[in-house]
């Protein structure tokens, strides 16, 4: 995929971290690793705190594991440096558990230095620390409950802590992950239901990780540092697609070109009640920079007045031989859309399956395609895909992308916070862009016409489908930028703004 030498951004696993982690104090030696950890939080909490009022306390909340030893240590240090900062420890949370080593050790260290984490033991304890009555300041909070060791939902005082922290809201420092976010997938452990800490700040360990940057975790996180601690030789599981990412697939343009030179797209949808959702594909796939669009209907042909470019044909007539297929966008479902599906899987043609046709697929067993598709399911339509349910997918949507890409045969881009794209071969992206601006009617097919203009342009469907999902998702995030609101996008204005977020890759290219 890669047009340059600069090295991807990776995410790893747990497993993957672990690793890393056990070849690395292998050769620093026993809590050189969260001497550094703690560091890093300490620096990050300091940092934040300049934008508190003087004096404001610092609270660290140590779980039985490293994560707390972390959050502990870094509290010491905060406290050398000056603050006002004690730790505490949530009585059900350590109960029965034995510190690893390092752990254990920064716990020695505190004993002598008299900073053994206090135990709360209630409700009541635990509000009086994180929204102490007046003049007594609000705290800055480290939240050092549990990294990426975390096993089972969290439940008693650490539910509790995460239940008052989205009601007050304080300044927060997630170290590693925010506890009760899966580190792997992003999903709150436990479902949607379960408790998760809402952090101002994640300082993350050795590497980025696919739980910081797709799902539920996106509300949680905040603004995210990665500390890699010294650690390199990381084997990525999948990478975040960035910006730079983007700038490399950008398609050329020639001087010596003609509307033949930038391929054709053939949309096929719009049914009556629906055209709307074939022009939103057709003049996002104009706005990509593909030569030739083609709306073809099956109530019959569908007018744009205010892009006349886009050209309309039958349904019924033969494919372009060198169409890109951009199908299901307000197809509908009647017997119709199934036979004019079956005929656009026959045609062996680059394609872009989103909607309807995506609905109608589900229906039909995993087949065969003469070049790989794109399919761009939202959570529902994927469930409906893999025969499974909106929760399952949202549980673990790496390996939900992945699972759809490989039994179909496809590339899938599967919506939502952090859009993942998955290849049949079994290496997926997160894009790192997109937003809630883009929840709203149409965006979807403004996507599926993005990708099928950029498939039109030469791109492979892998790529295509990144550099597609990395516009969309800019584009979205440079209006809401611009407003500073992330709501009243309209799916008619994001073709432009999608042109304007391909045209800025020109400067990333030189950056
Ligand atoms: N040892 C090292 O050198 C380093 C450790 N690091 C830190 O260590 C963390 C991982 O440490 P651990 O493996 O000890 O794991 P954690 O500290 O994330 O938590 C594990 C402990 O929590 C308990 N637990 C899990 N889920 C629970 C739940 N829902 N309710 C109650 N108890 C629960 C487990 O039984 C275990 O005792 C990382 O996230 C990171 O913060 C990093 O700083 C990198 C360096
Ligand atoms: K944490």
């Amino acid at each position: 995929m890669r047009r340059d030498h600069r090295p991807p951004h990776p995410l790893l696993r747990t497993a993957s971290v672990r690793a890393l982690e056990h070849a690395a104090l292998a050769v620093t030696g026993p809590g050189a690793l969260m001497d550094r950890a703690a560091a890093a939080v300490a620096d990050a909490a300091e940092r934040l705190a300049r934008s508190l009022p003087a004096g404001t306390p610092v609270r660290a909340f140590c779980g039985p594991g490293n994560n707390g030893g972390d959050a502990l240590l870094a509290a010491m240090m905060l406290r050398e440096r000056g603050f006002d900062a004690r730790a505490f420890e949530l009585a059900e949370a350590c109960a029965g558990s034995n510190s690893p080593a390092d752990a254990a050790r920064v716990r020695e260290q505190a004993r002598r230095s008299g900073m053994t984490p206090a135990r709360i033991e209630s409700l009541a304890g635990l509000r009086e620390l994180l929204d102490p009555a007046p003049p007594a300041p609000a705290p800055l909070v480290l939240d050092g409950l549990f990294g990426i060791g975390l096993a089972r939902p969290l439940s008693g005082l650490a539910e509790a802590f995460c239940r008052l922290v989205d009601e007050l809201r304080p300044p927060l420092v997630a170290v590693d992950v925010p506890s009760g976010i899966d580190a792997d997938t992003g999903a709150i452990v436990g479902g949607p239901g379960a408790a998760a800490v809402r952090a101002t700040l994640t300082v993350t360990m050795i590497a980025d990780k696919p739980g910081l940057r797709t799902g539920a975790a996106l509300d949680h996180v905040g603004e995210l540092r990665i500390e890699p601690l010294g650690v390199t030789g990381a084997r990525s599981d999948g990478i975040l697609f960035t910006r730079a990412d983007a700038a490399t697939l950008l398609p050329g343009r020639p001087r010596d070109s003609s509307k033949g030179s930038f391929g054709s797209v053939l949309v096929i949808g719009g049914a009556a009640g629906m055209a709307g959702a074939a022009l939103l594909a057709g003049r996002a796939a104009q706005c990509s920079g593909a030569g030739k669009i083609w709306i073809a209907s099956p109530d019959g042909p569908v007018f744009d007045p205010g892009q006349p470019q886009l050209m309309t044909r039958s349904v019924n007539a033969p494919f372009e031989r060198r169409a890109t297929i951009v199908a299901g966008c307000g197809l509908g479902a009647d017997s119709r859309a199934e036979a004019l599906l079956a005929r656009i899987l026959d045609s062996g043609l680059p394609m872009v399956l989103d909607a309807d046709a995506l609905n109608l697929l589900a229906l039909c067993s995993p087949a065969g395609h003469g070049t790989l598709p794109v399919l761009t399911p939202h959570p529902l339509e994927a469930a409906r895909l893999s025969g499974s349910e909106v929760g399952e997918i949202q549980a673990d949507r790496i390996g939900a992308a992945c699972t759809i890409a490989e039994t179909r045969r496809a590339v899938v881009v599967l919506k939502g916070a952090g859009t993942v794209v998955a290849h049949p071969d079994g290496y997926w992206a997160i894009v790192d862009s997109g937003g809630p601006a883009l929840a709203t009617a149409g965006t979807g097919d403004v996507l599926a016409g993005l990708i099928g203009g950029l498939r039109a342009q030469g791109l492979s469907a892998w790529e295509a489908a990144l550099l597609g999902c990395w516009a969309h998702g800019h584009a979205a995030d440079r209006w809401a930028a611009h407003c500073g609101h992330a709501a009243g996008l309209s799916a008619a204005e994001l073709p432009e703004l999608a042109r304007g977020a391909l045209a800025s890759l020109h400067f990333a290219r030189n950056e």
